[in-house]
């Protein structure tokens, strides 16, 4: 790290050291709020409950400026090729840029290319819409899944479309519960995968295409891909009419916005899928025209690097207020954790801050009543970053928003106040006195002054939710930017894999256990003792 940067980060850990109580800062400035926060179209990102004042925030700016993030985005929107581990350009933004501005790779427009592949999926899908198709089976993992599946759910007031399922782990309790509920004869299974190697993928691939041929369907015609290997696809068996390619300049985990969401695309149909692409080019282009602390992302980011690299907190918890949105953590957790879980920075030299945080969460109000003591009361401080639409889709259901978004608001306002010795005695002076009063007050404490972030919108509409996934995108983006690492690659799950192939053979018995260490080959004998069936 150069001097100057070293300084600045010594800079923000003082600024951090000051222990500024949060509450405290609006007493101090009236408009706080307002001017804490970050606002695009309708959306409003308020960073105001976090203990980032005027001086902290100018020194996150300088922080950020001094990244060279800006250069670094117009490199990745000019496809220059960022992912410099994997020698690739990082053009996911292509996808959902539905004007068709040239985007050059190598020197070729990739506009045409993305926007036909757009419209054969969309005459795709309208095609199944409109057919005896009733059930959809996704099968992919990783970025080949959670996208699509995560958005499913979060759009199911938009679903029109046949039923659609996910089927990823390789646990045969997944695709076993699933093909239970289809009619393999009115079923159509679409096997997602960028590389088409994926041993679960593949797996559950070639169970599905028996499933339906002892069932009575026509893999020839129920059968469609998505992927990069248009040799592997074809080698396969499915018709390249019914292949829908993508290039390598899309990540796994940035797939969503192509052919990775023909599910998606059929649940909810072209228009709305289109809609969601919308969502992030708007985003996208918010991103690379608004300045300093208008730019939401880049203040999402530094929230994030000020509560990771500066404040030393390991984890952050996203807690959206909305039940559709429950497999947003998951699809999170991929994202950051696969883009900047690294150690080792860009030109190689180890990372000497620590990398992006652990990322977790539930829906609220649910984990209010699990896990939310531990945020609340325990010895960790745990950002939040809260998320909750104005309205909900349940017109008839009012009460219940008005509920959900009290509660959300509730939360960030406990955390921020927490309640003081005084104001605990108080809560238990009816009934204890004297020392056992003092016991009780001492555990209905709550310290306060612990960080949330709220993001707000109008509705979980298409757009909104393409907002919201191009705005953590890019927040990851500029994270990874500013630690020097690389966001586009994730060599940090080869090592796993290379060990399951290894151990494939040895867990049924058929090579040794010898060369592996004693837990390993307690872990084998076990397993072969209580084996009950070969298949
Ligand atoms: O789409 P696929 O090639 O099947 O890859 C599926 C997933 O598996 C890999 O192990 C990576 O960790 C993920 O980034 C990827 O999304």
């Amino acid at each position: 790290m150069t001097t100057g940067a070293t300084d600045m980060w010594d800079k923000l850990k003082d600024l951090a050291a000051r222990e500024t109580r949060i509450e405290s800062l609006f007493a101090e400035d009236q408009t706080r709020a307002q001017s804490f926060s970050a606002q695009t179209g309708d959306m409003l990102f308020d960073y105001s409950k976090t203990a980032i004042d005027a001086a902290a925030r100018d020194a996150l700016l300088d922080l950020a400026a001094a990244s060279g993030w800006e250069e670094r985005r117009d490199a990745m929107f000019s496809g220059a090729p960022i992912n410099e581990t994997e020698g690739r350009a990082v053009l996911h933004t292509a996808l959902r840029n539905l004007d068709g501005d040239p985007v050059l790779q190598d020197g070729t427009d990739v506009m045409p290319e993305v926007l036909a592949v757009l419209d054969r999926m969309a005459r795709f899908a309208d095609q199944f819409r409109a057919s005896k198709i009733t059930d959809v089976v996704n099968i992919g993992i990783g970025g080949s899944d959670l996208g699509p599946a995560m958005a499913a759910r979060a759009l199911s007031p938009y679903h029109d479309g046949p039923r659609v399922h996910f089927v990823s782990n390789v646990d045969g309790a997944h695709i076993a519960d699933t093909l239970r509920g289809c009619d393999a004869r009115t079923t159509l299974v679409i096997v997602a995968s960028k590389t088409f190697t994926t041993i679960e993928t593949m797996t559950n691939a070639r169970t599905a295409k028996a499933w339906m041929v002892d069932q009575g369907g026509d893999p020839a015609t129920q059968f469609a891909a998505v992927s990069t290997a248009l040799d592997k696809t074809e080698a396969f068996g499915i018709p390249a009419d019914r292949v829908f390619g993508f290039e390598d300049w899309v990540g796994g985990r940035y797939s969503m916005w192509g052919p990775i969401g023909l599910s998606l695309m059929i649940a909810i149909g072209p228009k709305a899928f289109r809609a969601f692409l919308r969502g992030g080019q708007e985003m996208d282009r918010h991103m690379r025209s608004a300045k300093g602390t208008d730019n939401m992302p880049l203040m999402l980011a530094l929230v994030g690097i000020w509560h990771r690299q500066v404040c030393d907190y390991a984890s952050r918890a996203v807690l959206p207020y909305d039940e559709r949105l429950g497999r947003l953590p998951a699809y999170l957790q991929q994202l950051e954790m696969e883009s900047n879980g690294k150690s080792v920075r860009m030109d190689g030299t180890r990372l000497d801050i620590p990398s992006g945080p652990i990322v977790w969460g539930e829906p609220g109000t649910n984990g209010q009543h699990a896990f939310y003591q531990l945020i609340h009361q325990g010895t960790d401080v745990i950002p939040c970053e809260f998320m909750v639409a104005a309205n909900g889709h349940e017109a008839d259901l009012g009460h219940h928003h008005d509920l959900l978004v009290a509660n959300c608001f509730a939360q960030s306002e406990a955390l921020m106040r927490g309640r003081d010795l005084d104001a605990a005695r108080a809560k238990v002076a009816d009934s204890f006195e004297g020392a056992e009063l003092e016991r009780q007050a001492a555990h209905r404490v709550f310290a306060g002054n612990r960080p949330s972030t709220t993001l707000i919108y109008p509705l979980l509409d298409p757009a909104t939710l393409g907002q919201i996934i191009a705005l953590y995108e890019h927040r990851v983006f500029i994270e990874g930017v500013i630690l020097g690492i690389n966001s586009y690659d994730q060599w940090g799950v080869e090592l796993g894999k290379e060990l399951a192939t290894a151990l494939g053979p040895v867990v049924t018995g058929e090579a040794s256990a010898e060369d592996k260490d004693g837990s390993t080959r307690q872990l084998v004998a076990y397993r072969l003792a209580h084996r009950t069936s070969a298949t």
